[in-house]
């Protein structure tokens, strides 16, 4: 098990207008085993945030740790990222397994039929990325987070690109891995309903420079299972809206 601290987090990158803090004062604090949505506008640095928890940015201010983790080292984590960003030279099947190289095992090629068939691909196992729509392309990234069994998984918009109703059933599966692992989810959307749907709590973002402003629990308020027919859920999105629209304008006070 591993949750996910962020103490201070500043991250500074260079522009050819100068300096430009995309992150300040970033404190997070997530359970281990809980699902945090968050939410924000574009460029306020969601996916920055994404990139230095999943160790891929390490040019950054303050402190990011794993409390409960009792591995050595960092504990298991699984990055969906925006794009799909398939290895094109290697088919659908390859590219699931690429994932369980560092960790070799005789069940290898079960598990990846068994992700392929979850995520609705059994049939494409030989396609190449670019025979692929880009929905089914975002699933194939999917699967090769969650082979991994990940102890933090790291979700950056994953379902935006998908039609909807492939979306709802995507979003079922990573409720149902993480029913069964308990793992820690932290998930970028730009969907108020996906975000009340999935998580136990939302956090809101501004802009300028980037941080955590306001927050929305809803364990409690929304028990599990949830029914996304669910009349609250409408309710909860609207608060989450009400939340995030002082800190839509960029560049305005609110924004910062
Ligand atoms: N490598 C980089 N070099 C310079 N600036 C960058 C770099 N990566 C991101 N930025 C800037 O950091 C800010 C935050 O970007 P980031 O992608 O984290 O935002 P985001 O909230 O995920 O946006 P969106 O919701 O549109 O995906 C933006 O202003 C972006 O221009």
């Amino acid at each position: 098990m591993a949750g996910v601290r962020c103490v201070g987090l500043r991250k500074v990158f260079a522009s050819s207008r100068g300096p430009k803090v995309v992150l300040e004062g970033v404190n997070l604090e997530v359970e281990s085993g809980e699902f945090v949505a968050i939410v924000g506008p574009s460029g306020c640095g969601k996916s920055t945030l994404l990139n230095i928890l999943s160790g891929l940015e390490r040019d950054y201010e303050g402190r990011v740790s794993f409390p409960g983790f009792a591995g050595s080292g960092e504990p298991v984590l699984g990055y969906v990222f925006q794009e799909p960003r398939l290895l094109p030279w290697m088919t659908v099947r390859q590219n699931i397994h690429f994932a369980l190289e560092a960790t070799p095992s005789p069940e290898a090629g079960a598990r990846v039929r068994n992700w392929l068939e979850r995520v609705g691909l059994a049939d494409y196992y030989d396609y190449y990325p670019n025979q692929l729509s880009v929905g089914m392309q975002h699933r194939v990234s999917l699967a090769r987070a969650l082979i991994l069994d990940p102890q933090v998984l790291l979700l950056d918009e994953p379902f935006s690109s998908l039609d909807e109703i492939t979306a709802m059933s995507m979003r079922g599966e990573v409720l149902e891995l993480w029913k069964e692992q308990r793992g820690t989810v932290l998930l970028v959307t730009h969907n108020p309903l996906e975000a009340v749907y999935l998580a136990d709590r939302v956090l809101i973002m501004a802009a300028n420079p980037g941080r955590i402003v306001a927050e929305l629990d809803l364990t409690g308020r929304l028990p599990r299972p949830r029914d996304p027919e669910d009349r609250r859920l409408w309710e909860l999105s609207r608060e989450t809206v009400r939340l995030l629209s002082p800190h839509l304008r960029l560049g305005s006070a609110a924004g910062g």
